[in-house]
């Protein structure tokens, strides 16, 4: 059975929701999910042998690689790994009335393909809450799982 990690900063719990959406779908398909709070966890998790991490960073500013507060230290952590060989994608809340509308989850996918990670779909940007955007949250989620095959 696949196994996919999740790793979430979020705020308000705008992303956290989003986190929660992601793995009810993955786990629907029978993919074994692992969600945590960025807080809980550092960048070496992305060592483990998942078969997908799934990357949640919501947008405060967005001006000189500004990720969500608590998304800081992992974000960092992230610069010292070798991610050749993994599989990863990336998702995040933001709000659209800002000009740069979820630039955080540009700079963490930037991250990962840099440190040499394969990013298996286009990264997912919602709107405040994932409720009025469900359905796209779900399809995306979906489109990983058919990834994890
Ligand atoms: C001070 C502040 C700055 C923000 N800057 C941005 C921004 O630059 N771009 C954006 O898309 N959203 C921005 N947001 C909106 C948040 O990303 C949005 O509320 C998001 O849903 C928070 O998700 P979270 O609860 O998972 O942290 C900002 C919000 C605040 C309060």
């Amino acid at each position: 059975m696949a196994k996919a990690l999740i790793v979430f900063g979020s705020e308000t719990g705008n992303t956290k929701a989003g986190a929660d959406l992601i793995a009810q779908v993955l786990e629907g398909k029978g993919v074994t999910v692992e969600i945590q709070d960025v807080r809980e966890v550092n960048a070496d998790v992305l060592s483990r042998p998942y078969d997908l991490a799934i990357l949640g960073v919501s947008t405060w500013g967005a001006i000189d690689e500004e990720v969500q507060q608590d998304f800081e230290s992992f974000y960092d952590g992230m610069a010292d790994i070798d991610l050749h060989g993994r599989r990863m994608a990336v998702f995040g809340s933001g709000d659209q009335g800002y000009d740069k509308f979820a630039k955080a989850v540009d700079f963490v996918e930037q991250r990962a393909r840099k440190q040499g990670a394969e990013v298996v779909t286009t990264s997912l940007k919602y709107h405040l809450h994932p409720k009025d955007s469900a359905e796209r949250v779900k399809a995306w989620a979906e489109k990983l799982a058919t990834k994890l095959q």
